[in-house]
């Protein structure tokens, strides 16, 4: 049978700046076919292990708790995540042990000053290059190199290009990694993060009144701006989510500022590798307070409920909590009555839980869900892994 050849080719981009290299596909660079089946060229870098690299989507919009979930995914694979090594000091990419966390922020085609003279917000499909995000997440995916261009949050300027190996998880973080159907399809998994407009705005307003020192009007029309891209190219996103961590204001108190949350994991059924997590008995709907003797509660209490629903016409079950823990090393009581939670020793997820206690909502079901999904993506990963050492020797049998 014919093999052909595969080249390394230039093709026009918005951004060519890195030169051709034998040894990982540039951003200005494409996989060319000569024939009807295609193979690497033996010059092109891939991972020893090269077709393991599984794909993770998370979703959601600026300042909606994305660096903090990905600090407790990366802690759950164990090492402590860095940005690359001698590389550009405003990287967003955090690399650790078995992880690499890309933000798509960095496939902007438009720059701070490019989106200005346009008129168009960051959000806009119009300012990013999603077949170039296409093709680098397809290449990492296949185990080749790519040279991912930056988008430069300090000075709003793309700058010259960083090196992403393979990694064994690779994970492309920001405000679109389900937006594009082509990018959507190479996710093994997939999550978003929905914050309720109230909780946003509490949120926003301690991070960029308290730390940043931006005013509360300047915040408010900065949200007011950005929503309607955010109804039409961010949420729309959820409905293909594997997983959807919700959070609401508490409804244990009436008109709650948003300091008490009600948080909801919505997980999709018959998702390959992914089973529900459960709360006492699969499939039936459950409310259950957990507060008396073993867990203590101060006002306004805790309240869990379970059971399946139908979100965007597709079954998922729903694991709900509203309130938060006054004692985290308490929370082993609630982790013992909870099944599928995938980890490996008893009070794992109290464990994690305890060991980020500083992580912005560790008191609460955001942190408590964010540790379970972090839990779950280590479990799909290992049965991943585990099916493709599986096959060549089921084919060897056959
Ligand atoms: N679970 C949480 N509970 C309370 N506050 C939170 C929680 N998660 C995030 N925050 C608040 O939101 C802010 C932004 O969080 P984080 O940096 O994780 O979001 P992000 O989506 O990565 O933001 P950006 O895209 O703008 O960098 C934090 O500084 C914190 O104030
Ligand atoms: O929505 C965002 C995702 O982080 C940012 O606003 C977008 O990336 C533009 O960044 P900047 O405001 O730094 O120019």
């Amino acid at each position: 049978m014919a093999v052909s050849t595969v080249y390394t080719v230039q093709i026009q981009s918005l951004n060519s700046i890195s030169t051709p290299s034998k040894s990982h596909l540039g951003f200005n660079q494409l996989l060319y076919s000569s024939g009807k089946k295609t193979r690497r060229a033996t010059h092109i870098s891939c991972s020893a292990d090269n077709d393991k690299t599984v794909v993770i989507g998370l979703a959601a919009d600026s300042g909606c708790g994305k660096s903090t979930f990905m600090r407790r995914l990366t802690s759950v694979f164990g090492g402590a995540a860095e940005p690359p090594k001698g590389g550009n000091p405003d990287s967003n990419t955090l690399i650790s042990d078995m992880t690499t966390v890309i933000c798509l922020d960095d496939y902007h085609s438009l720059d701070r000053n490019g989106r200005k003279e346009k008129g168009v917000t960051a959000l806009d499909p119009k300012a990013n290059d999603f077949d170039l995000m296409y093709e680098q997440v397809k290449a990492v995916k296949e185990g080749i190199a790519v040279d991912k261009p930056i988008y430069n949050h300090v000075t709003g300027l793309i700058d010259p290009p960083e090196l992403i190996k393979p990694p064994k998880i690779f994970v492309i973080e920001g405000l679109h990694p389900m937006y594009d159907a082509r990018v959507r399809e190479l996710l093994d998994f997939s999550i978003y993060l929905d914050i309720s407009p109230e909780v946003k705005f509490a949120w926003k307003i301690q991070r960029d009144m308290a730390e940043r020192g931006h005013s509360l009007e300047s915040i408010k029309a900065s949200i007011e701006a950005r929503k309607p891209d955010f109804d039409a190219y961010i949420d729309p996103q959820k409905q293909y989510a594997d997983a959807v961590i919700e959070v609401l204001p508490t409804q244990l108190i009436p008109d709650d500022e948003g300091k008490v949350l009600r948080v909801r994991l919505i997980m999709k059924e018959g998702v390959k590798y992914f089973n529900p997590v459960y709360l006492f008995d699969e499939g039936s709907t459950i409310s259950w307070v957990p507060c008396g003797r073993k867990l203590t509660c101060s006002y306004p209490g805790i309240k869990f409920a379970y059971g399946p629903e139908t979100y965007f016409g597709h079954e998922v079950s729903v694991l709900e909590m509203d309130g938060q823990f006054d004692r985290l090393d308490e929370l082993i009581y609630v982790e013992s009555h909870l099944s599928n939670i995938s980890t490996k020793f008893y009070g794992e997820v109290t464990q994690q839980m305890l060991k980020h206690a500083d992580f912005p909502g560790s008191n609460n079901g955001t942190g408590l869900f964010q540790t379970i999904v972090g839990l779950k993506i280590r479990d799909l990963y290992e049965q991943i892994v585990a099916s493709k050492v599986a096959a060549p020797l089921e084919a060897t049998k056959a």
